[in-house]
């Protein structure tokens, strides 16, 4: 099963319907016709005012090996409709078996800072193979999405203290673990207490040791000593196995032992009971008992709101280790990242841009070719405008807010204005080198940085100005009515 679970290439990974559209269109003929999709989420996680984009490297990992090898058409030749007759016809999975992928992708850097309604990636390509990438896409980038945003938050109350990832147990299967440690990394924690994603994408890995270890000795003094003889480099004591301030005392005891061998006890960790409490109490007592440098861990079903409120509290906690809340994304458990089909080419060569309606103006989609591009002042970021590539940007430099259209705002003369969506696979060739995970990171902490404090803030946030280039507006005004009522423009 778990051998199975992650060979590649998992093209099946995918809903069904995505290939009962798939073998519609090759039926039509429409297989090569050539269309554009965007992914893209309408509000952002949390209650927050941004999200941090993650999951695209893993995403271009599994499109640039993506193919239907023999066992997967094997499968799919055995599937049925309801009459007992096969679902689909040799002459598809042939297509399937041969199929190529020459799509084109653009998309937002990991680690880039990001708000609702702004495509983070754009597929380009035959519609089947589009349409085929529609799940997998959205498996990976949502959930790492959501995870890195929920990580820049926690980094975010935790100020320049480290937080440590510690989700493994918790968090939801293997991937769901790997996966978040990954994100929580790009996101902002400094650590991770999963060996296997420190081995896969070089995080580095942290720890301490846990209550059973105090428990398997008759005592917890003796414990201590034991830990500090066979891991003197490494030494941060769970105190509260038995009562807490009993154990910051019997871990100076061990640390005095320790510093006798010439080593020096890096701290303690406190996993339970009032946190500010015992931490104000644990440094007194590590101070007058001369250990000043000893850092004071602190875990416990942690998220950004207790870790904002415990230093709201005076709590002297220097390191925070988070697990559930973080890799489960507790809160909000799914970021509701959709993908939408936004333009298909004519038979002539030139585009159709594609508009699905909506009752609630944010589902309304935006059609188009759509590219994003950011306004920068030497203060932080200004707005960010949704354009179309084929009618440009219109002069007037004005965007204006697809959900309410009398909210506008003027971005001309700003002093920099760049592209967030930049080639990522050119027809179905990976462009450029993978980013190391580190330079994701710091894009994600430099970027935070330009969002206005009331943007960042986690209650009641203000909203970070997106809106359409008002000409691609003007369109898709034009198309919505004339979708609602045919003879409209005439
Ligand atoms: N001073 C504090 N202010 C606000 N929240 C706190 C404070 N101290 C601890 N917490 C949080 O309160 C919650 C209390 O957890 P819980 O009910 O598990 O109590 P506990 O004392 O830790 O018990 P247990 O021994 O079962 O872990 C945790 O989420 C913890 O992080
Ligand atoms: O609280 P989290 O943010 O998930 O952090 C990870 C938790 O995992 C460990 O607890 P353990 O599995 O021993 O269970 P516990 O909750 O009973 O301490 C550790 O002591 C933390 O409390
Ligand atoms: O190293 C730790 O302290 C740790 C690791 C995982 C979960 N809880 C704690």
């Amino acid at each position: 099963m778990l051998k199975q679970l992650y060979q590649p290439p998992l093209a099946l990974l995918t809903d069904l319907y995505q290939l009962t559209m798939a073998y519609g269109y090759w039926k039509l003929g429409r297989a090569d016709q050539q269309a554009v999709f965007h992914l893209f989420f309408r509000k952002p996680p949390f209650k927050g005012g941004y999200a941090i984009s993650a999951g695209l490297q893993q995403a271009i990992d599994y499109l640039d090996v993506y193919r239907f090898d023999e066992s997967d058409i094997n499968y799919l030749a055995e599937l049925t409709g309801n009459d007992g007759q096969p679902l689909f016809e040799q002459g598809f999975l042939d297509a399937l078996h041969d199929l190529k992928l020459c799509v084109d992708v653009d998309a937002m850097p990991e680690g880039t800072v990001t708000f609702g309604q702004e495509p983070m990636l754009r597929v380009k390509g035959p519609i089947l193979q589009c349409q085929l990438l529609e799940t997998p896409l959205l498996n990976m980038i949502n959930f790492q999405t959501l995870v890195a945003t929920k990580a820049s938050r926690i980094r975010a109350a935790a100020g320049n203290d480290p937080v440590l990832e510690f989700g493994l147990r918790r968090a939801q299967g293997i991937d769901g673990a790997i996966s978040a440690s990954r994100a929580a990394y790009i996101g902002g924690c400094a650590a991770t207490s999963n060996v296997l994603a420190g081995k896969m994408f070089g995080i580095p890995v942290k720890g301490t040791h846990a209550h059973s270890w105090v428990m398997s000795f008759d005592s917890e003094l003796e414990s201590f000593e034991r830990y500090a003889e066979v891991m003197p480099n490494n030494c941060v004591f769970l105190v509260d196995t038995y009562d807490t301030i009993e154990g910051v005392r019997q871990a100076c005891q061990a640390g005095k032992l320790l510093r006798q061998r010439g080593h020096e006890m890096v701290g303690i960790r406190l996993d339970s009971g009032d946190l500010a409490y015992l931490s104000i109490e644990a440094r007194r007592i590590l101070d007058e008992e001369g250990f000043p440098n000893a850092t004071i861990v602190a875990s416990n079903d942690l998220d950004e709101h207790i870790i904002e409120n415990l230093k709201n509290q005076g709590a002297q906690i220097a390191v925070w280790g988070v697990g559930t809340k973080l890799a489960t994304a507790f809160d909000q458990p799914a970021l509701g990242g959709v993908y939408k089909l936004a333009a298909l080419q004519r038979e002539d060569g030139s585009w159709e841009p594609k508009v699905k309606l909506s009752e609630q103006a944010i589902k309304t989609s935006i059609p188009g070719i759509l590219q994003v591009r950011r306004y920068q002042s030497d203060q932080g970021l200004i707005g960010d405008m949704i354009y179309d590539e084929t009618l440009g940007i219109d002069s007037r430099e004005i965007i204006v807010d697809s959900k309410d259209t009398t909210r506008r705002k003027r971005l001309a003369n700003h002093a920099q204005a760049y592209d967030l969506l930049i080639p990522m696979m050119r027809n179905g060739v990976r462009v450029g080198e993978t980013e190391p995970l580190e330079t994701i990171r710091t894009r994600a902490i430099e970027q935070l940085q330009l969002v206005h404090p009331t943007i960042r803030r986690f209650m009641n946030p203000h909203e970070y100005p997106v809106g359409l280039d008002i000409s691609l507006h003007e369109v898709r005004d034009f198309m919505i009515q004339e979708k609602r009522d045919p003879q409209w423009g005439e």
